[in-house]
């Protein structure tokens, strides 16, 4: 029954059969029953054979009743060489004890249960199997409703489903299965880095509650020494008590310092999303630590992403491997799918896809920590810029007297974020590293530091204040400087414009000097591009300097590019006005540096 019940694809090649199975669970099984004798070696579109005690053995395939999350279980109506048609089903224990024949001897029934609980208990995945032999004349029928419902339009899966409901009964305990489902690499250590990190992690699992609670001993969700708080009743009325008394232990759990878990199955959850129970049921969650929820359909996968989604507004990451994770992939913040034994439909559904469940720790410490503070320092640091450039006008009015007039060229306002100050931010976004990676490994709990820390109206409020504090600084030194007008050979002075133009060197100057100040970590682009922005300033300058008169559109620049560049009062200034905006800078972000610095030698 192992080689008949499934929808592997056999490999030949070199006379070495490999398997091709959608899931991983039947691939083992199959290749099990070869192991033992029982060879599946031929798939046709209608029959397959096996070759067992040194024969072949042929079955033809009439129906495949196909494995959904939902049913719970996968089976196939065959017919023997002898002619007799004959249901294979297998699947998980509960839904294969619900459908056993009434008849059906207890004892043997107490036996495989014990034996299921024995090996779920060890963490092992189980299946059930069973059969029923169908009279002829009940499956020509059957067989018929089944061919219209495989070919209806509306509704197709749940037809389906319904009508192999119909067969699916009166059913023969043929045995069980139990399957290792070994834990990829580095998944404890993944999971406790993450929780160290402030990340509150739940499983969602198909599987039975042993199993769950096993894989998630041994994936150091949870300890020896964690209380678990069991949910499994089915009835509303018994889950809401639960959840009642559960909510009173988990507030005393919590003043008591115990760790505590929430175990709780597909049937309780349904209640618990119900009416007054969903607020017990949340606040609980809210309390705990680590939630396993076991025999969950995909569907109530993606409901529990809503739900927590909903309470507070929090971010929910979700990671899975199987089509069964598709739902709650999509319904999460960030979906995280892996590439691996259960095929790509995960990967494919999600935002971000990886090959190891390990892989998650550094995607979230590592580049989640860096892409937070880039965000953050890049839009702050363009309201920054922009701030400082246009307030000059503002205390340039007060000289002008409010007349409008600008005290920069219009091109050159409108090429300040198309050319001068467009880089700084964009290598700040790409290749800023607040810290490196292995500090933020080591360290997990920076994780939720720079969460709490990286933006706030507080740091909102201080660049705000800083980018004021420039532009006064900007203009009023510059304003110092020229106060006395550079007179040139010619007699002619710079006027009005050689004032702007003076400033705006400083402030391109100082907005790009300050980006490499707010870079954590410099390297040859960024400060090739702070560097190189100043430059094309000038390069700007003395090309539009001359196109007075021949374009008509170009302002009258005509020569200042000399009459700056030539002026030793214009050099100065631009040594020593960004110098000293920046100096405030300076001071601050040194201080936190030696901060930072002792306290990394202190760990
Ligand atoms: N190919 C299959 N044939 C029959 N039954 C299956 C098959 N695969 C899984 N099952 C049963 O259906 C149950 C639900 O499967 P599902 O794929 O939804 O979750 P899971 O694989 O157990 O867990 P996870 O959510 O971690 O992937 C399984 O626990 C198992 O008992
Ligand atoms: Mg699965």
């Amino acid at each position: 029954m192992l080689s008949v019940c499934h929808t592997v694809v056999p490999e030949k090649e070199d006379n070495v059969i490999s398997y091709q199975a959608s899931s991983p669970d039947e691939g083992a099984l199959v290749r099990g029953a070869a192991t033992i004798g029982f060879e599946f070696h031929t798939r046709k579109p209608d029959r397959v054979t096996i070759r067992a005690m040194d024969r072949d053995i042929e079955y033809e395939i009439l129906n495949i009743l196909e494995f959904t999350s939902d049913r719970k279980r996968m089976g196939v109506v065959v017919r023997e060489e002898d002619g007799k048609i004959k249901l294979y089903v297998k699947g998980a224990d509960n839904i294969i004890f619900d459908r056993l024949s009434k008849e059906y001897n207890k004892e043997m029934r107490k036996n495989c249960y014990e034996q299921l609980e024995e090996y779920a208990t060890k963490g092992y995945r189980t299946l059930c199997f069973a059969m029923a032999e169908i009279d002829p004349e009940v499956y020509q029928d059957w067989a018929r409703r089944f061919h219209e419902a495989s070919i209806s339009i509306d509704r197709r899966e749940q037809k389906l489903a319904e009508i192999a409901e119909e067969i699916e009964n009166n059913l023969l305990l043929v045995g069980a299965t139990a399957i290792e489902d070994k834990l990829q690499e580095g998944v404890p250590e993944t999971i406790k880095a993450l929780m160290k990190a402030g990340i509150r992690i739940w499983m969602l699992t198909g599987d039975k509650r042993e199993t769950a609670i096993n894989i998630a001993q041994s994936s150091a969700l949870t300890t020896q020494s964690t209380s678990l708080l069991i949910l499994d009743k089915k009835s509303y009325d018994e889950t809401f008590l639960k959840l009642e008394s559960f909510v009173e232990t988990s507030r005393q759990f919590i003043r008591d310092k115990v760790e505590f878990a929430l175990v709780i199955n597909g049937h309780a959850l349904h209640h618990a999303f119900i009416g007054e129970a969903r607020r017990l049921f949340a606040e609980l969650c809210m309390n705990c630590r680590a939630v396993i929820c076991c025999r969950m359909t995909p569907i109530q996968k993606a409901e529990i992403v809503d739900m927590v989604k909903s309470i507070d507004d929090h971010i929910v990451l979700s990671i899975g491997d199987g089509a069964n994770d598709v739902a709650m992939i999509q319904a999460a913040s960030v979906g995280v799918g892996i590439t691996g034994e259960e095929g790509l439909r995960a990967a494919s559904a999600s935002d971000y896809s990886i090959a190891q469940f390990r892989f998650l720790q550094k995607l979230l410490l590592v580049h989640g920590t860096w892409n937070l503070d880039r965000t953050v320092k890049v839009i702050l640091y363009s309201f920054y810029k922009n701030i400082t450039l246009y307030i000059i006008e503002l205390w340039f009015a007060l000289f002008s007297a409010f007349s409008g007039q600008t005290i920069f060229e219009r091109w050159t306002i409108a090429l300040f974020n198309v050319i001068f100050s467009s880089w700084p931010p964009v290598i700040l976004g790409l290749f800023d590293r607040p810290l490196p990676e292995e500090i933020l490994l080591k360290h997990t709990f920076l994780y939720e530091e720079f969460q709490k820390n990286s933006f706030s109206l507080y740091m909102f409020a201080l660049w705000l204040f800083v980018s004021l504090w420039h532009s006064l600084l900007l203009f009023f030194l510059t304003y110092l400087f020229m106060a006395h007008e550079v007179v040139w050979s010619n007699g002619r002075v710079g006027g009005w414009l050689m004032l702007g133009n003076a400033c705006y060197t400083y402030t391109v100057a100082t907005v790009c000097l300050k980006s490499l100040l707010e870079c954590d970590s410099w390297n040859f682009v960024q400060v090739f591009f702070s560097i190189g922005s100043i430059i094309s300033w000038f390069v700007f300058l003395i090309f539009y300097s001359m196109l007075w008169p021949f374009l008509p559109f170009a302002s009258d620049m005509c020569g200042m590019a000399t009459i700056m560049m030539s002026s030793g009062t214009f050099w100065m200034g631009f040594i020593f006005v960004p110098t000293i905006t920046l100096l405030f800078d300076f001071i601050v972000k040194g201080t936190i540096n030696v901060c930072v610095h002792v306290a990394r030698s202190t760990y």
